[in-house]
């Protein structure tokens, strides 16, 4: 069963970006991401699953966390979850289910865990720290590496985000935007500078941008995972449980 961590269903009001933010919370940096409205005949309901990777200590989880709860929580511990979180985007109503996992270096496209988020996902958040230039060049391997995988398991094409992490850490930043730009540029993918520490609403245009290059993107039944347990509760990130199940 998915549990909706936000324990209810937002009307489509409550989730817009405002047009209004306060100077002192951070507004992201956000390149190529624009949200259309959809054409009239379309479903005004989604179900999209969305893979968030990258390299350990990114803010995989602080992202993750952000969203589902807006808050900030600082230690989220070695966690591997599903979650279920319902978002309105232009009046349509969108279930994502978001696949937060600890980062591996198997990219074989057969028998790997990374494999099988592939196949899993519609979508991906690539997640990089700007104070962590091993993180940023892992951001540019998994880009190569979700396409080809799919190219190779004939998935078709699937956005990928790519997002730098710790946008308040600026003082250590070792990754200049400039290259994350390059790089969404070289790769066709919606690029944002956040701070999951600071600012709710640039993880929130994240994944609405995300939304958004999924738009076109026909509902489809859910594919399982294929072991139990995926789908815990917010209680179990604050406990810092681990998932055994996996
Ligand atoms: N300053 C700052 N710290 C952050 C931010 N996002 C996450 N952190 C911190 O970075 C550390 C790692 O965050 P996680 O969310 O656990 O990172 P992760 O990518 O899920 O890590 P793994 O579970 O090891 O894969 C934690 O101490 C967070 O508090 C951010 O935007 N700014």
């Amino acid at each position: 069963m998915i549990i909706n961590l936000t324990g209810h269903r937002r009307k489509a009001h409550e989730e817009t970006v405002p047009v209004f933010v306060h100077p002192w919370l951070r507004p992201p940096l956000c390149y190529n991401s624009s949200i259309t409205l959809p054409p009239l005949h379309m479903d005004l309901t989604m179900d999209a699953n969305i893979a968030v990777l990258g390299k350990e200590s990114v803010g995989k989880s602080a992202l993750t966390v952000r969203l589902l709860t807006r808050r900030f929580i600082g230690e989220y511990g070695d966690i591997q979850s599903v979650y279920s979180h319902s978002l309105a985007v232009d009046g349509r109503e969108i279930t994502l289910n978001i696949w937060d996992s600890p980062y591996s270096q198997d990219f074989c496209v057969e028998t790997s865990l990374f494999a099988k988020k592939v196949r899993w996902a519609d979508g991906y958040v690539l997640v990089y720290s700007i104070c962590d230039r091993a993180s940023f060049n892992t951001v540019c391997r998994l880009v190569h590496a979700i396409k080809s995988a799919r190219d190779y398991l004939d998935a078709g094409k699937a956005p990928i985000i790519i997002v730098g992490n710790k946008r308040d850490l600026h003082h250590r930043r070792t990754v200049p935007s400039e290259e994350g730009r390059l790089l969404a540029l070289k790769t066709d993918c919606p690029f944002y500078e956040v701070s999951a520490a600071e600012n709710y609403h640039g993880v929130l245009m994240v994944f609405h941008g995300l939304v958004g290059r999924m738009r076109d993107a026909k509902p489809h039944a859910k594919r399982p995972l294929g072991f139990r347990g995926i789908v815990k509760s917010m209680s179990a990130v604050f406990t810092r449980r681990r998932m055994d199940s996996f």
